[in-house]
């Protein structure tokens, strides 16, 4: 299947070749190309230079086998090997990336090989390796002994970048959930290899129609990591003898850690199910007085969004782009305020508060980009979209600015 998926006509190939720098692009041909300057970096004099392509019909599947070459990659392979992501893909063709990983291998020992060849033995993997004759550089199906009967060249013709990074293709119903019944097919597709899914999705059957007729104003406060969200909704629980919840729910922590160790796929679909747990508890509560949540929607799409696109902020989907629209099944708060305070403030409460981070929070703070893109993501998200606070006063100071938001905005 992933050789027609490499080769089909129109079909793009992306190098995730600096994190600071658009991917490297190219695509296939049967007949010799010259390569480009900026493709000389990557392809230049090949040695042991090779592709991995992940080849499973199953999208669990797919997604389990790709978590773990990564790991198995950057577990096993030594300091001298650079390991880069990769994807084929057509221009965009929601949901036609084939994701990957190139290999450049700078080392004495055959270590890549024989890992590679223990991969290639599973079936669910195809690799390739790449050849250069003067200004013609080309991929074949690579093996440990000999070429692959057959094996067609492929030769490594340069194109213009992708208007659309290759990494927004995926992101609808893979990434970022927009309906309920989505997520819920993902689990579902779970059950056999992870019981707790079963679990998961007796607690979301077991929720009652998410109703929301005209009860209490719902207001959702959203941010990174120690931001302030839980000083701040603990304070406006009591300041407008409000209901406090969270998304995820308490009904879904015993299980957080285990889908947090899952593929974004899987992942991404549990904290979905979340938002739609806490939808039908908000439903029931503003009934009788106003809800303030703390995280909702915004954080699930904002973090899924900034994790599945590589590279710098410009590489996000634009704004306005429909990735960022609400779910219609989705109960919608009638205010979300995002706290944001500087980098710096924010690393200082971490510190203080002296919790140890979660993985992605670890991630936040060595990967400048990725923090950029998760609060950008969150400003983009539509219907509703946040309104920005700067929560770098004092607890007391923020809870009255707040307060006096919610009065203009829920008149409460
Ligand atoms: N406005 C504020 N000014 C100074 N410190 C704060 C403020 N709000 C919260 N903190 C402190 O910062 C840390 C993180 O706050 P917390 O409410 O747990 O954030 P979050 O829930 O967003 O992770 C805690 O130690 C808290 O006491
Ligand atoms: N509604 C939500 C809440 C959390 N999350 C994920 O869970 C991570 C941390 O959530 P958390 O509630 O433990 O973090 P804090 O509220 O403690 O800062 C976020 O970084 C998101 O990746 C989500 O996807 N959707």
């Amino acid at each position: 299947m992933l050789r027609r998926a490499m080769f089909r006509c129109g079909q793009l190939c992306s190098v995730e070749f600096d994190l600071r720098a658009e991917p490297l692009y190219f695509t296939l041909s049967s007949s010799p190309q010259v390569l480009h300057h900026a493709h000389q970096q990557l392809f230049g004099d090949c040695g042991k230079l090779f592709s991995l392509h992940v080849q499973c019909a199953n999208r669990i599947e797919k997604a389990q086998t790709h978590a773990e070459i990564k790991h198995k990659l950057s577990s096993t392979l030594s300091r001298d090997c650079d390991v880069f992501e990769a994807s084929s893909f057509i221009p965009d063709v929601a949901n036609s990336v084939v994701k990957g990983f190139f290999i450049r291998d700078k080392s004495t020992t055959t270590l890549s090989e024989d890992l590679l060849n223990t991969l290639r033995q599973s079936e669910r993997v195809c690799v390739f390796s790449y050849k250069r004759e003067g200004q013609y550089c080309w991929q074949e199906l690579w093996s440990p002994v000999n070429q692959v009967e057959g094996s067609e060249r492929q030769y490594i013709t340069p194109a213009a970048a992708a208007e659309h990074h290759p990494s927004t293709l995926n992101i609808r119903n893979s990434d970022v959930f927009y309906s309920m019944d989505e997520a819920y097919k993902v689990l579902q597709e779970c059950t056999d290899i992870i019981p707790e899914s079963k679990e998961v999705l007796k607690l979301v059957d077991e929720q009652l129609e998410t109703s929301r007729g005209d009860g209490f104003p719902v207001i959702v406060i959203e941010g990174l990591d120690a931001t302030g969200k839980t000083t701040l909704t603990e304070a406006l629980r009591e300041s407008l003898n409000a209901t406090l919840l969270k998304s995820p729910p308490q009904c879904l922590a015993p299980f957080r850690q285990r889908f947090d160790s899952e593929p974004p796929l899987i992942r991404r679909a549990f904290y979905a199910l979340g938002n739609y747990i806490t939808a039908a508890h908000i439903g029931k509560e503003s009934l009788r007085a106003p809800v303030i949540v703390d995280r909702y929607w915004h954080s699930t799409a904002a973090y899924a969004i900034a994790t599945a696109v590589g590279g710098r902020v410009e590489n996000l989907p634009r704004p306005g782009s429909e990735l960022y629209q609400w779910p219609e099944d989705l109960l919608q708060p009638n205010l979300v305020l995002l706290l944001t305070v500087n980098p710096e403030e924010r690393l200082r409460r971490l510190r203080d508060r002296g919790q140890d981070k979660t993985v992605e929070e670890a991630e936040l703070e060595i990967n400048q980009f990725f923090r950029l893109k998760v609060e950008e993501a969150y400003k983009r998200i539509q219907n509703p979209a946040c309104i920005i606070v700067d929560a770098s006063p004092s607890p007391q100071e923020v809870l009255q600015q707040v307060q006096h938001l919610i009065r203009n905005k829920c008149h409460l």
